[in-house]
């Protein structure tokens, strides 16, 4: 009887019926959610990935927008997992609190990790590490080494010397008599910021020169070519092309589901070839690793060693370290192992490349813009540096570039390059007003708390004065560029000084204006916001 029934069905029936029941079933636990909130409504198996793609062209900041601005301040989506947005300080006082008793530091919910530990990147480094031990010792060892007083005088010393490089490319391709005359002087400097942070984050955080800028210039220039051995600067610019393939590979294995990824061939294609990716990365970061002990056991102990960050967590807490008779409980902080230092290293590199090239191009379009807010600048700069157009830039100066650092927050404030804050339950807890369970996942919304008008005055306005206030300070959580509680960028310092001395050197000595002042700013935002583009006309100040 029964087999008599399965004679008049078909295996596309079979398969339409489980559809049908996988739908209903979908749509069933959707409509049963706890605490239903207003938001675009999701499709099977694709989430809302349908309207971030085809109403909004893949731009996640576009889809934050558009939905803050349909549903209001608490709205909820999901991609591959349901996820609440948050755009009130008051919604997240709690997960951005700083406190280790109640550590708010967990980011995605676990079934949402399998990507990542795919990626091997789970319980590894700081950025995507969301177990809480290994976390803070990681943490502890970038945090200690980037604050340190010789890491910032490294930095200040190493954009001088990068930006000497990228000058005397600019020069060749641009600024030399002839060139200019057939209106050669224009270029896409948002690609060149790009060389130029990668350059200097590699030498900064490794110790290792890596050659961008110089493979950059040699695309353009027909004839010359940079004074670089080809072989090297090919092989760096491979080494940061992976970097750049890893940072897709992050964001795919995370929005991207595994049944998509494991069974859908151009998907699958994809992991396979960021998961090799990874491994090439990896390899070359340990031989960089290896290299340096090995410099630094050659090192006598009166020897001074470089002031790179590679060298800095090498040797804290071992006996070349200052601080080594201080430390109580040497097991606890024991010395890194390679692996540790690699998934360190690596997150420096990726937190802290894009992040500060895409924020400099944001600053050059607003001061295009606000001429009133270039003069003042221009006369800053002038002030501090007496017209000397050549010397070298100290921390001292950008400490003393107050309007530069003024337009840097304020720039960050209407146009953040980081755009959303990810915050995962680890226990249930009130947030927005409801009660939720553990592993539910928040976003927090930078641009909308930045620039409502209940926390800042005239919000929607570029006013870098508001930070020249004497005692201004913005109201708790309303200014977070750089995120907030246990995690807040480590790496804020060293970004505020690398965006003001490449200010001051860029605008001291040139005249940067934009080619077609009427185009609005071309961005991307899927990890970031991205400046997709930026021409410009450059030539030298009078
Ligand atoms: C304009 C430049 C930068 C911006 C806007 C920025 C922004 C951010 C934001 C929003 C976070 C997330 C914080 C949170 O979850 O609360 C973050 C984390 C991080 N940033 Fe930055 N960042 C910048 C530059 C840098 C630089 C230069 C470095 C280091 C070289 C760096 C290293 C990191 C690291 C390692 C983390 C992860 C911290 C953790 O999860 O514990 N960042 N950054």
């Amino acid at each position: 009887m029964i087999s008599k029934l399965f004679e008049n069905f078909d295996y596309l029936s079979l398969i339409g019926i489980a559809l049908i029941i996988y739908v209903i079933h979908y749509y069933y636990e959707y409509f049963t959610r706890i605490n239903p909130l207003p938001g675009p409504i999701p499709f099977p198996l694709f989430g809302n990935l349908p309207q971030l793609y085809i109403w909004h062209g893949g731009n996640l900041k576009k889809f934050f927008e558009s939905n803050h601005k349909k549903y209001g301040d608490l709205f909820e989506f999901n991609f591959d997992t349901r996820a609440i947005n948050l755009n009130r300080i008051e919604h997240i006082e709690k997960l951005l609190l700083a406190s280790s008793k109640n550590p708010f530091i967990k980011i995605l919910p676990d079934k949402n990790t399998g990507g990542f530990h795919e990626l091997g990147l789970m319980g590894k480094g700081v950025l995507l590490n969301q177990d809480y031990k290994t976390w803070r010792y990681n943490r502890h060892f970038f945090t200690q080494a980037i604050l340190s007083p010789k890491f910032a005088n490294e930095a200040s010393h190493l954009i001088n010397k990068l930006f000497n490089e990228l000058e005397s490319y600019w020069d060749k391709l641009y600024l030399r008599e002839g060139i200019i005359g057939e209106n050669g002087n224009k270029m896409d400097i948002s690609l060149w910021f790009n060389q130029f942070t990668n350059d200097m984050i590699i030498a900064l955080l490794t110790g290792e020169r890596s050659y961008t800028m110089a493979g950059y210039f040699n695309e353009l220039s027909d004839d010359e070519k940079a004074e670089r051995p080809s072989a090297l600067v090919d092989e760096t610019v491979k080494f940061v092309h992976a970097i750049r393939k890893h940072i897709l590979g992050v964001v795919m294995f995370q929005f991207v589901s595994p049944f998509l990824r494991h069974y859908f061939p151009y998907f699958k294609n994809k992991s396979d070839d960021y998961i090799q990716n990874i491994k090439f990365l990896s390899q070359r970061m340990d031989a960089i690793i290896k290299r340096r002990r090995q410099e630094i056991e050659n090192t006598p102990l009166d020897e001074p060693l470089p002031n790179d960050l590679l060298t800095s967590i090498i040797i804290a807490n071992t006996s070349r370290d200052i601080n080594y008779n201080k430390i109580d409980d040497k097991e606890v902080m024991r010395p890194m192992t390679d692996p540790e230092i690699r998934s360190i290293i690596f997150d420096g590199i990726i937190a802290g490349t894009d992040t500060t090239a895409n924020t400099i191009s944001f600053i050059v379009y607003y001061l295009a813009h606000y001429p009133d807010v270039k003069k003042k600048m221009l006369n800053e700069i002038d002030r501090v540096f007496q017209d000397d157009k050549t010397r070298p830039i100290t921390e001292n100066d950008a400490h003393n570039l107050k309007y530069c650092e003024a337009i840097v927050k304020e720039v960050s404030r209407i146009f953040s390059v980081a755009y959303v804050i990810p915050r995962c339950l680890e226990k249930p807890e009130e947030i927005g007003g409801y009660q939720w369970p553990a592993e539910t996942m928040f976003r927090i919304s930078i641009d909308a708390i930045q620039q409502n008008e209940e926390y800042w005055e005239e919000a929607k306005k570029f006013n870098p004065d508001r930070w020249m206030v004497e005692g201004f300070e913005p109201k708790k959580n309303s200014f977070i560029m750089f995120g907030g509680g246990l995690r807040v960028c480590p790496g804020r310092k060293l970004a505020i000084l690398e965006l003001v001395c490449l200010m001051a050197l860029l605008f001291r000595k040139y005249e940067i204006d934009l080619i077609d002042k009427e185009a609005p700013l071309k961005t991307q935002s899927d990890v970031i916001t991205v400046c997709t583009e930026l021409l410009v006309k450059i030539k030298l100040r009078n």
